[in-house]
């Protein structure tokens, strides 16, 4: 089969299938200040000596907040029928909360409408991890109070975009927005804190139960949860490894889900965080209870998980499978893996709706030649991925669409611009945009497989 010829599933994707690419609006946009904006605890962190690789910023990114015109344009031409981005929440509201800024308001309908223009769908995210700086000062997502600063904020938007928009997002990633923030320290704000790491969980979970409320009373029927899944696969058989791989499975992939589909939490939770896991009541779980219309399923990769002591709070890390291909984030290229989780939210979940809502990999490109760039092994693992997805659709899980992470090379958080999952390249110096082999290939599925714009 020729690099050209889609390889794809046999089996063509439903009527409707959304087949989009998605990005963020702290990694893509630039200009982070700019017509009122507020500062985001992303742009303190980066700007903060140490915290991100080469001490990049987003200062500039893909200074998509310029060029938003054209890149709805390289959309249309990759045959897009969806687009994933988020909302700069301090853009909004500069301070988090109280005066609108209508020039950030204005930013997004505009884009919104060149959308909609090009038959483009739509996906909007509130939150992609760019908290207003000014939130962060009385508390940020510790605050009991910032269920209701984001309730607020999510408000502004259905009034502004409800009647554009029908694909919501609440948060992208509560998993990563509290392990990287607060536990491990890595991302924004950077803090280091089991037991305020589980109440900013709460938190999160109480802010997408508001806003999910009051969008149902603006009216908004499709508001979705995206959430980070891996399979955790022990690496043995022995009762060690499995209750390891168990105890991984309900820290990363349930923490979240099971909340809001069953108003609980997974029982290893109490064992992960001990004396630093809050005594819930039951009404308080209870309010967790707030199923989304559909599950944002971003998958990247599995783990193969043995039992350690020593790798706190889990007492359970990831076995490297040095024979396997990994991508430039060291992450095990394991294509079942989005099948298998496709099928565990249909089984565990009762089948609700999901879209993938990233999926993609980083690898070292090489330098276009002649106006190409073959980037060989993002092809390969996109070809293989869609194949994955196919397979879930053919044991019937309720596949609704396929985001590929991501549209542009882009400010990848702490490690900044040294990681690149782009199907179209973004020059480091002039910022010109270079669609990709991997961008030709799924302009081509699409073309084949898709329904078309
Ligand atoms: O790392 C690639 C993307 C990132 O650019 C997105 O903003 C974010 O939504 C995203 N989530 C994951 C998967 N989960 C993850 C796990 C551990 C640390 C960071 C991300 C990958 N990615």
């Amino acid at each position: 089969m020729s690099e050209r010829t889609p390889a794809m599933p046999t089996d063509s994707p439903p009527n409707g299938f959304l087949w989009g690419a998605a990005t963020s609006a702290y990694q893509i946009e630039g200009s982070p200040l700019a017509d009122g904006a507020g500062p985001s605890i992303w742009h303190r962190f980066a700007h903060t000596p140490g915290r991100v690789l080469n001490d990049d910023t987003g200062d500039i990114a893909c200074d998509h907040y310029s060029r938003w015109r054209e890149d709805v344009a390289l959309m249309a031409s990759l045959g897009l029928n969806a687009y994933r981005f988020s909302v700069a929440w301090a853009r909004i509201l500069p301070e988090g909360t109280g005066r609108v800024n209508q020039a950030g308001l204005d930013f997004y309908r505009h884009l919104v409408d060149a959308l909609l223009e090009q038959g483009i769908e739509p996906m909007l995210t509130l939150y992609h991890w760019d908290l207003p700086e000014a939130l962060d000062a009385r508390g940020g997502w510790a605050s009991d109070a910032s269920p209701g600063w984001f309730a607020d904020y999510a408000q502004i938007l259905y009034r502004a975009l409800g009647d554009r928009v029908r694909l919501w997002i609440t948060l992208n990633e509560p998993w990563v927005i509290t392990a990287g923030g607060y536990l491990y320290g890595d991302l924004a704000p950077g803090h280091c804190n089991p037991r305020e790491s589980a109440i900013v969980a709460h938190n999160l979970l109480r802010a997408h139960a508001a806003a999910s409320a009051s969008g149902r009373a603006e009216g908004i029927e499709r508001i979705g949860l995206a959430v980070n899944l891996e399979p955790q696969d022990p690496a043995s058989d022995s009762p060690e490894d499995q209750d390891a791989a168990a105890r991984r499975d309900a820290f990363i992939n349930r923490w979240f889900l099971d909340p809001v589909f069953f108003g609980r939490y997974p029982a290893q939770m109490q064992t992960i965080f001990g004396t630093d896991w809050p005594d819930f009541s039951a009404s308080e779980l209870d309010a967790l209870r707030a199923p989304p219309d559909f599950v944002g399923v971003n998958y990247y990769s599995r783990s193969v998980v043995r039992a350690d002591p020593t790798a706190q709070p889990v007492g359970a890390r990831r076995v490297r499978q040095d024979t396997r291909p990994h991508t430039a984030m060291d992450w095990e290229v394991h294509p079942q893996g989005l099948t298998d989780i496709l099928v565990w939210i249909q089984g565990r979940y009762g089948n609700p709706p999901v879209y993938i809502t990233e999926n993609g990999a980083a690898f070292e490109d090489p330098q276009p030649v002649a106006g190409r760039l073959r980037d060989r092994e993002r092809l390969a693992y996109l070809r293989s991925h869609l194949r994955a997805a196919s397979r879930a659709l053919r044991r019937g899980v309720d596949l609704r669409g396929y985001f590929a992470w991501s549209l542009l090379d882009n400010f990848e958080w702490s490690y900044g611009y040294a990681k690149r999952f782009g199907l179209v390249r973004v020059d480091p110096v002039d910022r010109q945009r270079l669609i990709k082999d991997s961008g030709r290939f799924y302009r081509d599925a699409i073309r084949r497989y898709g329904g078309g714009r």
